[in-house]
């Protein structure tokens, strides 16, 4: 398992340069899953978190970190429905800022994120004044929103796509947590569980669109560019934590 980013890959598969022309929607999906290998679950912190290897100090440090993606989530979400002219995608996607924010009745995941929080050992407090947010972190998330609200909307849900990746990394982390992080309080994973079925729902929904959309070999190659983009934001933010919390 490498933490290097393979950068002239991703170029080469990105900008489109000698991929030919239009593909049909299954091997438009193909070219999009092919981006597994630069998701965030192959960076080194992840690696050795899922091997059980990080201390509570890093298991805090990431915590912490990550808050700042939970919360700019929503506002990701709400630039992408401003953005968007279709009724009846803006009908289905508006389910993510609630699953996020939460309703008057319902808990949300930042909510949830919060108590993961106070299992790790931090306090609410600590989480929403954005103390121990580390610079990389920050500007990678901003960049992330900031990408939402002014590419065309297509493209940025196409950046969402990442959650294709996400519900493995997932399970692998939920069973990691529970076997090697026994100090922490169980029912503060409650999050992960939750994404379990909230990621597949919504990458399933995402992809529909951009598999009915992106028709273009311009369109393709903007769709995968998206998704390259999101990969290298989360990336960014693992190499900020990894060097902000070293072993
Ligand atoms: O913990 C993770 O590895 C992870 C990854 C991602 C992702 O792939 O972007 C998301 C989440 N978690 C997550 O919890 C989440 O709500 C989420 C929303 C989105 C998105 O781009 O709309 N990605 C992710």
């Amino acid at each position: 398992m490498t933490a290097t980013h393979d950068v002239t890959h991703e170029v080469a598969g990105t900008n489109g340069a000698g991929h030919g022309g239009a593909v049909g929607p299954d091997a438009l999906v193909e070219r999009l899953r092919s981006q597994a290998t630069r998701y965030h679950s192959e960076h080194d912190f992840h690696v050795r978190m899922n091997a059980g290897e990080l201390s509570p100090a890093q298991i805090r440090g990431w915590v912490a970190n990550r808050f700042c993606y939970q919360e700019a989530i929503p506002r990701k979400d709400a630039a992408i429905l401003g953005n968007c002219p279709d009724r009846e995608i803006r009908q289905r996607w508006i389910r993510r800022i609630t699953d996020h924010d939460g309703t008057e009745t319902t808990e949300g995941g930042i909510e949830a994120w919060l108590r993961l929080g106070e299992a790790v050992g931090l306090d609410r407090a600590e989480l929403l004044d954005g103390r121990h947010i580390v610079p990389g972190v920050r500007f990678s998330v901003d960049a992330y929103v900031v990408y939402a609200r002014t590419r065309p909307w297509l493209e940025a849900v196409a950046s969402s796509l990442t959650e294709l990746f996400a519900p493995g990394l997932m399970a692998e982390r939920l069973a990691a947590f529970e076997k090697h992080y026994t100090w922490i309080d169980r029912d503060g994973l409650d999050y992960f569980r939750n994404r379990l079925h909230q990621a597949p729902r919504d990458s399933e929904h995402a992809l529909e669109i951009v598999t009915e959309r992106c028709r273009t070999a311009e369109q393709q190659d903007a769709a995968v560019a998206a998704l390259a983009f999101k990969n290298d934001v989360l990336w960014a933010m693992m190499d900020a934590i990894d060097r902000a919390y070293p072993a």
